[in-house]
């Protein structure tokens, strides 16, 4: 197996992360533990940074925060010089908390309630991507009764249809997220915009979907985003300062995932912009992306301890581990495929073929189908790789079981940025109901 970023085998014949061995970081936190590689994080968002640089153009990396959102990720991505997708009032929050620079925040969502618009406009964030008319109308109420002014992009759906799971595509016409071309919306909410007194178009924005392994889709979205820049042009003299083409760049999850390098969809995006700005002789606006998954998916690793075993013989034999769709719920969701090893015993040949489940209540609860391992014993350490984005953002308790902790790991030092939950945090926020009424006891 090739092992990502810092992660290898030790002497000992344990995988280590970031200089830390995994046999550490079960003895220190417990599993099951997100475990992810700082300086993983670091390179990839300056393979990013790199790549612009090469290009020679204005720009902003987003870490769209809902890949993997708390406060210490957030102040890395701060460090990192990235600029910040929030598209809730919490990861607006957590943003917030972290100390996050208000004008590198940008507000997505299909759905934000006046409160989440006022918080944003409050709070004055950089822009806000506005989604639909309910939206616009509200934003209009607001800003004109705060007499604040605020930043727009107005996000689109460019028609283009990513190659992905269906569940995570969204730039395809039938969408719920965006103002559609081919029915002019995007015309009318510009001519609203662009009259309003107190908000500014910046640009415009589209996100096509996520783990894209082609740079096609993205070329195509940005000449399908021109046409229509070309029509505002010609209609309203509204020409864009800003081009967000959004996130979604594929990672390796398995052996069988070849992604790209992040330098190839960045040339292929901004030739393509490039291209058509010259064709329209205008300038290149201002480029922006939104990461998540390409940031922070293979920085991630989940530590797992085994336990119990069922063997159906002819059939397939099932090993368990103490996590399962509550912390991973992408398998359940997407048919989602990872690759894992023993972590404690890494160099052992594979010997059986075995599957692992998750502990919840549901037959649909499995992490991996059919894997290869060295013969398993109980309390053995299986890690899980790439599971850095949507994992710990996803988590939940259902079976009351407890969200993992999350450490993160760099130059041979573990620190904890998410404690483990306790059984106390389940029922913190509960009240006894008070109409109940116990029977006398004998
Ligand atoms: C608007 C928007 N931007 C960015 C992202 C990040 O996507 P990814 O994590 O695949 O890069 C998403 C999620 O798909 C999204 O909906
Ligand atoms: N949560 C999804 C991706 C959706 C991204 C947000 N639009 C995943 O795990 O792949």
């Amino acid at each position: 197996m090739t092992y990502r970023g810092t992660t290898k085998v030790n002497e000992r014949g344990f995988i280590e992360i970031g200089g830390v061995s995994t046999e550490t970081l079960k003895e220190a936190y417990g599993t099951p533990l997100f475990v992810y590689d700082v300086k993983d994080i670091r390179d990839r968002a300056n393979e990013f940074h790199d790549a612009f640089k090469n290009q020679s153009v204005s720009y902003q990396i987003a870490y769209a925060s809902k890949a993997f959102s708390c406060i210490a990720m957030i102040e890395l991505a701060n460090e990192l010089e990235l600029s910040l997708d929030v598209c809730s009032g919490g990861e607006l929050y957590t943003a917030l908390e972290a100390g996050f620079p208000v004008e590198r925040i940008h507000f997505h969502g299909n759905n934000k309630t006046p409160d989440e618009l006022e918080m944003a406009v409050t709070h004055k964030i950089g822009c806000i991507v506005v989604d639909n008319f309910t939206e616009l109308s509200w934003l209009m109420a607001l800003t004109e009764s705060s007499k604040q002014q605020m930043d727009v992009l107005i996000r689109i759906t460019p028609g283009v249809e990513a190659h992905t799971h269906e569940y995570i595509s969204t730039g395809q016409e039938d969408s719920k997220f965006g103002f559609d071309l081919n029915s002019a919306q995007a015309d009318k909410a510009i001519d609203m915009i662009t009259s309003h007194e107190f908000l500014t178009l910046q640009g415009v924005h589209s996100h096509i979907g996520s783990q894209i392994f082609r740079a096609e889709g993205f070329e195509e979205a940005v000449k399908e985003i021109y046409a229509s820049i070309e029509g505002w042009v010609n209609k309203f003299d509204y020409y864009p300062n800003v081009l967000n083409v959004g996130g979604g760049f594929g990672i390796r999850y398995t052996e069988n995932d070849e992604p790209l390098p992040l330098s190839t969809y960045i040339d292929k995006m901004v030739e393509a912009a490039k291209k058509e700005s010259n064709r329209l002789n205008k300038p290149l606006p201002e480029f922006w992306i939104e990461p998540g998954r390409a940031l922070v998916g293979e920085a991630g690793t989940t530590l797992y301890t085994l336990g119990t075993r069922k063997e159906i013989p002819d059939v397939r034999t099932y090993v368990s581990v103490d996590g399962g769709m509550t912390d991973n719920i992408r398998p359940a969701l997407y048919q989602a495929e990872y690759s894992a090893t023993l972590a404690n015993r890494a160099h052992a040949e594979p010997e059986e073929v075995v599957s692992i489940a998750g502990k919840c209540c549901e037959s649909g609860d499995m992490l991996i189908w059919d894997i290869n391992l060295p013969k398993i014993e109980q309390g053995d350490i299986l890690a899980v790789f790439s599971t850095g984005a949507y994992g710990y953002s996803m988590a939940n308790n259902y079976n009351r079981i407890l969200r993992p902790a999350v450490v993160f790991v760099e130059d041979g030092e573990h620190e904890c940025v998410i404690e483990r939950e306790q059984f106390e945090d389940l029922t913190r926020r509960e009240n006894r109901y008070s109409k109940i009424m116990l029977p006398e006891k004998a």
